[in-house]
């Protein structure tokens, strides 16, 4: 790295420079692989290339030594990261390391509902026996615990069965939270001779998932298992965004639509939104900077104060004062800190053992409307709370998210057939890429306070930090 680098400032105005740069090194984060067939059994050429209607041009298939960055931008004069990081670019290989003929795979939705997950499991069903012939492709139902339930709780998916699952919300393979016991799951799996798993779910999932893959190893097992990541709340860390993301945030705009309206129709209104994010508020910020009917929005990277000097309470007074009306969105996570919690409600937690949060939403209205009869008792005030949490996720995905859980589907696929295991599908800086579960199970996505989303946010609803003075 040259620190001397100059500055765009430093030239003529109208003359662009070539400036040589040197980087660190590059370290390659590779997706694990399968071991070895044990029958010595040599790579099968992919049969894209004999499918009738694909005639995969030279251009086609990914090259072995295909990376992407996971850094696109750095700043010359402070360093890039160091060293660089680079995963395996995704997409279909020359040949497989895997045997179409002899594939059995399966397929599990976990964790909470999310728009996109029959989109994913459609095309997994439709990729696999299209583009790759694999025709054992069955349904694990009700999440992890499924692998070791009854037999009708494996069902075997086809073209047909799956063919108009993209437009339905939910899973049509149910799903559930808790249950993994971890050696009855491997033992399901070896006991129906799965020899991929597909995995869908969020950031316990994920870790679910890594640890499946480590048992796999520990038993010497040849059967493959990549996790595709699921979450509204777009809260797994080094992919660009989870699928479903998008159409929640464009669901939540109805909502904030008629927040907005019961606000403005009231006298002293003021319309309170309650959207999911249970541990960041990407949706609650990005629905924001969609509507901007918003005058103050709340996530759970922030902490607030409500009464007193500099609280939201005063802020929402002054702000109708001079609107008439004001417009909240609170993520569900936000405000946890404040709000009064009993020793038993400390220690509650769903069957996956995520905490349970109090709810944010009938708390905010009704310390506000206390407030405001206690401060402002002859002026009228009107509050009407939308809480909309599980209608943005109950949904079928919309265009993007569909095409988007499309190439994430045929990525996975793709990765399992060349022989890849124990990696997640999913897009970097828009390139397609197969990352160590392992390093997903772990990255965090939190709304980073400090870069231009909050200030744009800040520039929206014009809103200061509530913090005790
Ligand atoms: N650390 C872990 N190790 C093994 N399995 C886990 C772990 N954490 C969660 N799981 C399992 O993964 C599955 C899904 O977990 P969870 O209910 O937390 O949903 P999630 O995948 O995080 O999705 P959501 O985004 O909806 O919360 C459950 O069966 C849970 O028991
Ligand atoms: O009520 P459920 O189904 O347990 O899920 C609620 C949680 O799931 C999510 O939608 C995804 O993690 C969170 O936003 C929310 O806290
Ligand atoms: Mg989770």
């Amino acid at each position: 790295m040259d620190p001397t680098v100059p500055n765009p400032g430093d030239h003529a105005a109208s003359t662009p420079t070539n400036t040589t740069v040197t980087l660190p090194p590059l370290t390659l984060r590779d997706a694990p692989r399968l071991p070895a067939s044990p029958s010595g059994a040599t790579a099968v050429p992919n049969p894209i290339s004999s499918h009738p209607y694909f005639h995969p041009p030279p251009t086609f298939y990914i090259s072995p030594g295909d990376v992407s960055l996971r850094h696109a931008f750095f700043d010359l004069s402070s360093g890039s990261p160091n060293p660089l990081v680079a995963y395996r670019r995704a997409g279909p290989r020359e040949s497989l390391a895997v045997n179409p003929a002899r594939a059995r795979a399966a397929l599990v939705t976990c964790g909470g509902l999310c728009p996109g997950l029959n989109t994913v499991l459609r095309e997994l069903v439709v990729g696999l026996h299209e583009l790759y012939g694999v025709l054992d492709v069955f349904g694990v139902a009700a999440g992890y615990r499924g692998f070791y339930g009854a037999d009708d709780d494996h069902v075997r998916l086809d073209p047909a069965s799956v063919d108009d699952w993209h437009k339905k919300g939910g899973t049509a393979l149910k799903t559930t939270r808790g249950g993994f016991d971890l050696n009855k799951i491997v033992d399901g799996i070896v006991a129906r001779g799965y020899t991929q798993v597909y995995a869908i779910g969020g950031d316990g999932t994920m870790r679910g998932a890594v640890a499946i893959f480590e048992e796999f190893k520990r038993r010497g097992l040849r059967i493959s298992i990549t996790g595709i990541p699921k979450t509204v709340d777009n809260d797994i860390g080094i992919i660009d965004r989870s699928f479903g993301f998008q159409t929640a945030v464009e669901i939540a705009q109805q909502a904030i639509d008629a927040a907005h309206v019961e606000a403005v129709s009231a006298v002293n209104g003021i319309g309170l939104v309650k959207l999911m994010g249970r541990s960041t508020g990407h949706i609650a910020l990005h629905a924001t900077l969609s509507s901007r009917d918003v005058d103050c929005c709340l996530i759970p990277e922030i902490d607030f104060h409500v009464e007193g000097k500099g609280g939201l309470f005063e802020f929402l007074y002054e702000r109708i004062k001079k609107k008439g009306h004001a417009v909240v969105v609170v993520a569900e996570g936000a405000g946890q800190e404040v709000i009064p919690r009993t020793d038993d409600q400390k220690r509650e937690q769903d069957e996956s053992g995520n905490m349970l949060f109090l709810d944010v939403g009938p708390w905010l209205k009704s310390e506000l409307g206390r407030w405001w009869k206690r401060e402002h008792p002859t002026e009228l005030f009107t509050v009407k709370y939308i809480d909309p949490t599980y209608m943005i996720r109950a949904v079928p995905a919309n265009a993007t998210d569909n095409l988007y859980c499309t190439l994430l589907a045929h990525s996975a696929i793709h990765g399992i057939m060349a022989g890849f295991t124990g990696f997640v599908p999913g897009p970097i800086n828009g390139n397609y890429s197969y990352i160590p579960l392992e390093d997903i199970a772990v990255a965090k996505n939190p709304v980073d306070v400090n870069d231009h989303k909050w200030a744009w946010v800040r520039s929206v609803t014009d809103q200061p930090d509530f913090l005790k003075p």
